[in-house]
């Protein structure tokens, strides 16, 4: 088997809520049991589950973003720390890009479009000729080249995400988490996106974690899904064979329950 590229083990998350009187325990969440997942290089991996499974958990564990209760992740076979410094993190930031659902809060209105792509390039310190690069991604993406001098404010929602993708992309990393990045977008608009990270799949041999609420787009797009329920990973296989004779008896009525692309 090929050495994983993430690797999480024993990974949980337990907040402990404020507590509602001085003479009451603080209540504690389990947002995730503990849990174990492991990505292949170059793979794409569904995240689906209901309202509150721990979808976006997983995935901000995943990405260093969120401290664990318990567990580890490592990528390439190297510990990652959520609580070391912002700079000996850069390596694995390097390596990592995200895009989130709403494209409209997550570009900074004050910001042209060139600056807010190159972002990731000045933050992780990586050398070269960052307009020339910040103009070759926004190609890529099937944006023009002067859409580096324009503000957010001038995109609609397709663009925006695409301009989010851009920036998640810059620096060439190997894995790209995407949490529930189509949903805000409307139907034809999001199978050009969906389409558009097929394409970033095979040009950039990027693994991609996707956390979605829409069973088809994980069908298009996945190689394999991931069932969350409760906090816990309730089933995991090949896309084809969850999707068409899933084993736990969640997922069939899930299945029955959700939007398809
Ligand atoms: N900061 C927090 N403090 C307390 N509880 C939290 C916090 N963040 C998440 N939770 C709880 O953890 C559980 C899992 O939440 P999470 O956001 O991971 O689910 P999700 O599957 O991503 O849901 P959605 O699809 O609605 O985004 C929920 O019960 C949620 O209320």
């Amino acid at each position: 088997m090929t050495e994983p590229l993430l690797h999480a083990q024993g990974l949980g998350r337990v907040y402990t809520n404020p507590r509602e009187s001085l003479f009451q325990r603080p209540s504690r969440t389990v947002a995730l049991h503990p849990s174990d997942l492991v990505i292949a290089p170059g793979e794409a991996v569904g995240i689906i589950g209901e309202s509150g499974s721990g979808k976006s958990t997983l995935v901000r564990l995943l990405l260093a973003l969120d401290t664990p209760s318990s567990g580890s992740v490592a990528f390439d076979g190297r510990p990652v720390s959520a609580t070391a410094s912002a700079r000996s993190l850069h390596w694995f930031r390097r390596q990592t890009g995200v895009v989130f659902q709403d494209p409209y809060a997550s570009l900074d209105p004050r910001m042209s479009v060139g600056r807010i792509v190159a972002e990731p390039l000045s933050a992780l310190g990586i050398e070269g000729d960052h307009r020339s690069k910040v103009r070759a991604v926004l190609r890529l993406v099937g944006l023009e080249a002067d859409a580096a001098d324009r503000f957010p404010h001038e995109f609609s929602g397709g663009q925006r995400q695409r301009i989010a993708l851009s920036r998640a992309i810059v620096h060439r990393p190997r894995l790209l988490v995407g949490d529930e990045p189509l949903s805000a977008l409307d139907v034809t608009v999001r199978a050009q996106i969906l389409e558009l990270l097929g394409g970033l799949r095979q040009e950039l041999g990027l693994a991609i974690v996707l956390v979605s609420h829409d069973i088809g787009v994980v069908q298009h797009l996945c190689d394999r899904v991931v069932v969350m329920r409760d906090g816990a990973i309730v089933e995991e296989g090949p896309v084809a064979k969850v999707l068409s004779r899933p084993s736990h008896p969640y997922t069939t009525q899930l299945l029955a329950s959700v939007p398809r692309l």
